[in-house]
Parts: C-alpha cells; structure tokens; sequence
C-alpha cells in the first residue's frame, strides 16, 4: 500500500493556450484534513479532476490511493469520495432511494453519521432531489459522503451555501471522520476560518502553481504586520524585501511582509525608518495578503 494519498508529478494542464496548472508537484501522506487555498481561477478544481481522472494532463502524472489516475477502476473508485460544488445528484429520485442505493454500494456505510449531518436539514425521506433548496442538497449530498467512510475523501467547496449551524455540523462531521477513521480530506474552501478549525496542513496554489505545502499555523507565523514610520515618502512596493501590502495609518505605514527579518530591519535602518511594532497576523490575513500580491486586480491597481 502507498504511503501516500496522492502524488503528482510535474503535473501539467493547458486548455489551447491557456496554461491552467503548472509543474505541480505534490506528495500528500495518508490521513489528516489538507485544505487547498488559492484565488479564483488557480486550478483547485481542475488539480480535483485531474486526480480523479475526470481530464487527462497536457503533461506530467498522477496518482491516487498508489493507482494512476487515467487508470482508477470501478472497486478504487468505490474508496474515494468526492463531492463537488455543484452537489450532482439523480434529480428525479427521492432522498430515501438515493440513500438506500448508497448504502447499499458502500459496505462501511455510517448510519449515524448520515442521520446526524442530515438532521440539520428539513429533508424529508419522501421528497424528490429537485425540490431540495441548494443548502438542503448540499447537506444531504455531504452527510451521503462522510456515511460513505471512504479512504479518500474530495471535497470541492463543501459548505458553500451552508448556513452557519449546518456549516458547524459538517465541520464536526468532517473531523470526526478525519482522526477517528484515519480518513484523508482533501478539501477546498475560501473560509479561512474553517479551515484554521479543521485543517493539519495548508496548501497554497496561485495562477495554477503549488506554492506552500506547511500546517496552517506555520503559514501564518510566516507572515507579519510591521508599523513603520518613514521619515519622508515610503520606496516604492517593489523595493521592500518580502513586501505582500502596503497600507497608510495616520503618520504611519502598515507593512504586511512574508519571511521578512534582518533584510528588512537593515532595509528600513538605511533609509532612517522608525519599527513602532511587530505584529503576529491571523490566518485568514496571512493567506489573504499572499493571494492579494499577486491578483490581478491587485497588481492592476499598482
Ligand atoms: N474546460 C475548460 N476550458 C478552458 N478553460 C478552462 C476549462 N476549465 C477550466 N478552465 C480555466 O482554468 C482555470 C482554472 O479553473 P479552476 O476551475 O480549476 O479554478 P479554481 O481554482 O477551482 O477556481 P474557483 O475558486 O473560482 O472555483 C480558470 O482560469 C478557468 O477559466
């Protein structure tokens, strides 16, 4: 058995010329919560597809559970879980039949679990797939997958229309499933917050490239508020070593820097800047500040 859940190897996808993932190399082990973060547009889902054998790459490979991912038969298939954003279920059957036809095909199937994510919803056993509301399908999509107990677990922007107490109750779910089943969760979320709740490890992409793989707080540890205050103009963004953002406060400027020590304390020495304070940042500011630099709203502003 591999120790891994999932590698890639230099993993590439372009749609005609657009380069959509980039060299994407990734060894993720068995077990843990690892969320994938990254703007709109890096790749997240396509990186999903790619995985699960949905798309073939322009270049590069991929493996899930030890098995190539061009190559998942039917029986591995039956060890992965994956839902996606859009919750794609059979419309015309009812809540009951798709149920049952789950529990049928998967032999580990938690009735428990199921019963307690589904009863966050006002589903009814009797009503057809079409008549949910987009949360009430996304639950009964959610609380079909954890029941499933699956090795493997994919989860494209789960709680995306989730209210908050049935966002609790999924989290909850998600990691009682990750440490008591030793399952692996990879999941993909723009909720910072959730994922500083639930996740072991943090992986960052941007523009389609992998460009962090750490636990979450050692991201965030990563990156600080320095309060500065110049004695005339600040230099210019691009000079600043480690610079993510840059904002005015009063005589004083908010320096929000990545890996910036003694380069940037020497920096500010050399043109007579005074360090107020330095301060630890949240996850959400870190991860946010770090997609910020690059936008492409961010950079059209520059
Ligand atoms: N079939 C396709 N043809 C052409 N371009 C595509 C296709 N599928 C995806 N793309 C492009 O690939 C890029 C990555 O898309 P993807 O859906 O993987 O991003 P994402 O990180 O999941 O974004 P989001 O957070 O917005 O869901 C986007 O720029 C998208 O327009």
């Amino acid at each position: 058995m591999s120790e891994f859940a999932i590698r890639t190897q230099g993993l590439c996808k372009h749609y005609g010329r657009k380069r959509v993932l980039h060299n994407l190399s990734l060894d993720l082990p068995r077990g843990g919560i690892h969320a994938l973060v990254g703007s709109n547009g890096a790749g997240k889902s396509t990186l999903f597809r790619l995985l699960l054998g949905l798309t073939e790459p322009s270049s590069g490979s991929s493996e899930i559970l030890g098995c190539e991912s061009c190559q998942l038969t039917p029986a591995l298939r039956g060890r992965i879980g994956f839902v996606n954003e859009e919750h794609t279920l059979p419309e015309w059957m009812r809540v009951e039949a798709v149920m049952e036809m789950q529990r049928s095909l998967y032999p580990q199937w938690r009735e428990a679990t199921y019963r307690e994510v589904l009863g966050n919803f006002d589903v009814q056993p009797g009503q057809r797939v079409s008549e949910l509301s987009r949360g009430e399908r996304a639950g009964f999509n959610l609380s079909l997958a954890l029941a499933q107990s699956p090795e493997l677990l994919i989860l494209d922007e789960p709680t995306l229309g989730l209210d908050v107490v049935a966002k609790r109750a999924f989290l909850e779910a998600l990691m009682f499933i990750g440490t008591d089943s030793g399952c692996t969760i990879l999941y993909c979320s723009h909720q910072m917050e959730e994922i500083e709740r639930v996740a072991d490890n943090l992986l960052i992409m941007e523009r389609g490239e992998l460009k962090s793989v750490s636990p979450p707080d050692e991201f965030s540890a990563r990156v600080h508020h320095w309060i500065v205050e110049f004695p005339e103009r600040p230099p210019a963004n691009n000079e600043i070593p480690g610079l993510l953002q840059l904002r005015r406060i009063d005589d004083s400027y908010q320096l929000t820097v990545l890996d910036a020590g003694e380069p940037l304390q020497q920096f500010l020495q050399d043109r007579g800047a005074r360090v107020h304070c330095k301060l630890q940042v949240s996850l959400d500011e870190a991860v946010n500040s770090y997609l910020a630099k690059n936008h492409r709203t961010a950079q059209a502003a520059q």
